[in-house]
């Protein structure tokens, strides 16, 4: 018998989830077509926020690779539009002339943002913020102009704004209330995220009516009701979405708000159907996945002919997705006469917590500042779990602690992933039927963790309670140290994602077992924060000890003091200098080191603070993760050899990316002739002159890992070598993993991948233009100690006992 025809419009995200559900329920059921109107496959558009501020690419946030679409037999139109329906026929017709049959339609069309119809807003220069090329056009935008205004201080405006700063704009959200996200915040709530966000710059203009675009062609500005402007080259519209209904209008199909249709997501016309944002169910068009994903779930068991629940509707949880902003809300936000309110506000903390209950039922929540208890709130209130017996205290406190402290005391029903409805025994099925071992595994299996990643921590601790000793097993080669599961890219992808911004908090929220971390992971996750955030402010307390005192402590309790001399070369005011607090301070050992310079060691801790006061120099860095030495040859000033100037070269390299954290410590060379006297063939950046030109040799070691440096590229100038020396350093900062030599380093990448990397001109600019911004974040350590009563008496002042 002939299969028979499902066409799809739309290959969004609750489209395709109920293809994916329906595939499994009855792979043979149907010969399935999809239309998509963009020219991707299935991407997760959650994740544009990510894309907009740089932290994925489409690649990494694509959902159905093209072979899943043809493994599954569906016959795919990436960049074809329907734009019409035959009813009668049962035929969709696309912009291309297509004419497609179908037994069977469903309407996935999503949602447009809406633009607020003032004069001049079909300008140039404004947009919404809904797909790939939105985002392709704001970050390009971003490349050549400086003003952006985002209109609409909701999820998505924000989430647009942060991005846009994180472009390097200068952005204003315009908003038209007295509070952000007045539907999801209360009063309180709301202020306490504007703060958070002025902080990081962007600037707010409250209950602002736009009225008019200014400009020619271009948007050059808005103005408003009460006559103020301001300046925006850039504008984007996050005012709301209109589900997109006009296709089955048109078709004679019953809409209101969007497409309407009844439990079972059947419109009024047999065998047509709407899932999704373009479907309103019971007077709600949703806006957020979770929900949309239950619909799917139905729809597919329909289309399946598997019996079925009906859908009866959902209630929703929302947090927003911007660095350093942890809220969550969901349910009512105000209440009313009948509502009873328990709030905590810690204004020394920044946590805000409200719950509101009516007839012993939770029927809202917001949470600003501390979001442990959502996921536990959140069923209490979906559940309609009875409250009366729970105290006040409990019923805020009780939340996350089991969930958190004991995997093993979570009912099954939990819902581990609010996104994908996923629970714990789903989770732990899915373990144990597919020998999962991996928190992408289980997403694979289950959908967990598929969409904004908010569980993936406590999907990890669920496979390790699941799996005990062997999951230690598996997951125990990349995990970053025995505090938690998850390896280094994980680690750095949810810092990013969840805008974590320090240790602690990284440790909080992706659930570490022993909350105050390790000695590994404490300067692991400070250079990945300080890797992620050029202005991250360090965090001293988590590094090793070398680096908290900013000198090398020695066997017998003594540190060293090593100044920094520029490219090896001193002077007799240094010498005179170095030799007087040799004297004074009886220093046992003046050494010369092997980076060319002159060590200072065993001088005791509470001198150190005078000895660097009297030096007057630089910290050579001679205990960090960082720069260590640039050693040089004489070059071409003396010896008859050098055809360069490998001294200038050598204290350029060394005066520009002194200070800068890497993941292990990084040492270069300058000879200038192949002779290569400042032995540039085993550096980690090993430079060396030939005639009218350098070649720059990289993952060069001579330590206990002896390695050859390889040659990466010969280039003619000095400023080729500074760019290149710059995006090769950024590139090694931004994968590396902590305590990765460059000699491992360049193996496990390959040199063809790094140079590929480094050859791309705007991949390299990037690269450059990140490593300046963190280059400026950097203070002399030994003068702050100098200056610092505070610095000193916390880590070189002797502890007085009585
Ligand atoms: C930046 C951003 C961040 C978000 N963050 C979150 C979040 O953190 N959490 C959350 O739950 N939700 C979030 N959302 C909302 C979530 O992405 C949507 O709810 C979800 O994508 C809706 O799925 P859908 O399939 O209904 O629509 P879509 O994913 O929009 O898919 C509809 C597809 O249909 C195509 N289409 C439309 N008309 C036609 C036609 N005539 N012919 C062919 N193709 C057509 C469209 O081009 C589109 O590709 C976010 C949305 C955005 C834009
Ligand atoms: N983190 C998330 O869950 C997330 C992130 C992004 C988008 N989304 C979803 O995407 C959809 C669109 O988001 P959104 O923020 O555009 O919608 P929204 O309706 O949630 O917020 C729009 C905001 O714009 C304000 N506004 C309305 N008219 C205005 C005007 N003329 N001038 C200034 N402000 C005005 C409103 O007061 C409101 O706060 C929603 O469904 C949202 O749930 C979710
Ligand atoms: S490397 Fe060449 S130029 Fe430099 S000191 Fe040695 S011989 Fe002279
Ligand atoms: S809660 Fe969003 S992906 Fe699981």
């Amino acid at each position: 018998m002939a299969k028979q025809k499902l066409v799809m419009i739309g290959n969004g995200m609750a489209g395709v989830r109920t293809i994916e559900d329906l595939i499994k329920e009855n792979p043979d059921a149907y010969e399935i077509t999809i239309f998509g109107k963009e020219p991707h496959p299935n991407y997760n558009r959650i994740q544009l926020s990510n894309v907009l501020q740089g932290d994925m690419s489409i690649e990494d946030i694509i959902l159905n690779q093209l072979d899943w679409y043809e493994t599954n037999k569906i016959q795919l139109f990436t960049g074809e539009t329907v734009v019409d329906i035959d009813l009668d026929n049962k035929e969709v017709i696309s912009d291309q002339g297509q004419r497609v049959a179908y037994d069977k339609l469903i309407f996935a069309t999503g949602s447009s943002p809406f633009f607020i119809p003032v004069e001049g807003i079909d300008k140039q220069g404004i947009i919404g913020f809904r797909d790939v090329s939105d985002c392709e056009v704001m970050i390009k935008g971003a490349e050549e102009y400086q003003d952006a205004v985002v209109i609409g201080g909701g999820l998505l405006g924000l989430e647009a704004a942060k991005g846009l700063k994180n472009l390097g704009m200068n952005v204003s959200v315009v908003h038209l209330m007295p509070h952000l996200m007045e539907r999801q915040l209360d009063a309180a709530a709301g202020a306490m995220l504007k703060q958070e966000l002025e902080k990081q710059g962007i600037n707010f203009l409250m209950e602002k009516q736009t009225v008019e675009v200014l400009g020619d062609e271009r948007a050059t500005g808005l103005r408003f009701k009460d006559g103020s402007e301001v300046k925006a080259n850039l504008v984007v519209m996050a005012v709301g979405i209109v589900p997109n209904k006009e296709l089955a209008q048109q078709a004679g199909i019953v809409t209101n708000r969007g497409i309407i249709v009844n439990d079972f997501m059947e419109t009024n016309i047999e065998d047509h159907y709407a899932i999704g944002e373009c479907a309103e169910h019971r007077g709600i068009a949703y806006g957020l996945v979770a929900p949309l994903y239950e619909q799917a779930k139905v729809l597919a068991k329909r289309l399946a002919n598997v019996p079925t629940e009906p859908y009866e509707g959902s209630v929703t949880g929302t947090q927003l997705k911007v660095a350093g902003v942890d809220l969550y809300s969901a349910g009512e936000i105000e209440g009313d006469d009948q509502t009873k309110a328990i709030r905590v506000h810690n204004e020394f903390e920044g946590v805000y917590k409200k719950v509101l209950i009516r007839d012993n039922h939770v029927v809202g929540t917001v949470l600003y500042g501390e979001t442990t208890e959502s996921t536990r709130l959140f069923r209490m209130l979906s559940n309609k779990e009875d409250v009366r017996d729970m105290t006040s205290l409990s019923i805020l406190q009780a939340a996350g602690e089991a969930e958190e402290d004991d995997v093993a005391a979570m009912a099954d029903e939990v819902v581990v992933c609010g996104c994908n409805g996923v629970t714990k025994k789903t989770v732990v099925d899915a373990i144990h039927a597919h020998n999962l071992t991996s928190v992408n595994e289980v997403g694979g299996c289950t959908n967990a963790g598929r969409s904004c990643g908010r569980c993936k921590p406590l999907i990890g601790q669920i496979l390790e309670h699941t799996l005990g000793d062997s999951f230690d097993g598996a997951a125990a080669k990349d995990a970053i140290c025995s505090c938690t599961t998850l390896d280094r890219d994980e680690v750095v992808a949810e810092i990013k994602e969840k805008g974590l911004t320090s240790v602690k908090e990284v440790m909080h929220v992706l659930g570490w077992k022993n909350e105050e971390g390790c000695s590994k992971c404490n300067p692991a996750l400070n250079y990945y924060l300080g890797m992620i955030y050029a202005d991250y402010k360090d965090e001293r307390d988590a590094r090793l000890v070398n680096e908290k005192m900013h000198a090398n402590i020695q066997k017998d309790g003594t540190y060293s003091v090593v100044p920094r001399m520029y490219g090896g070369v001193t002077t007799a005011e240094d010498l005179k200098k170095l030799a007087e607090v040799a004297t004074k301070y009886e220093v046992p050992l003046v050494k010369l080191t092997g980076g060319q310079r002159i060590g200072l060691f065993g001088i005791k801790k509470q001198d150190l603070p005078s000895v660097w006061a009297e030096l007057g120099m630089q910290s050579g860095y001679a205990y960090g993760k960082t720069l260590r030495t640039v050693k040089t040859c004489v070059g071409a000033r003396f010896c008859r050899y050098g055809t360069q100037d490998s001294m200038g070269l050598g204290m350029e390299l060394e005066k520009k990316f002194e200070r800068i954290d890497t993941p292990h410590k990084f040492k270069m060379g300058v000879s200038a002739c192949p002779r290569n006297c400042a032995e540039s063939g085993i550096k980690d950046i090993g430079v060396v002159g030939i005639d009218g030109g350098w070649e720059i040799y990289v993952g060069g070691n001579g330590g206990t890992d002896l390695r050859a440096g390889d040659l990466l590229y010969t280039v003619k100038t000095k400023e080729e070598v500074m760019d290149i020396a710059s995006a090769y350093l950024q590139y090694y900062r931004e994968t590396g993993h902590y305590l990765e030599r460059t000699s491992k380093w360049v193996e496990r990448m390959g040199l063809d991948h790094i140079k590929s990397v480094i050859e791309d001109e705007k991949v390299r600019r990037e690269l450059i233009s990140r490593i300046d911004q963190t280059l400026e974040r950097y203070n002399e350590p030994w003068q702050e100690a100098i200056e610092s009563d505070e610095i000193q008496g916390k880590y070189y002042r002797p502890v007085v006992t009585n």
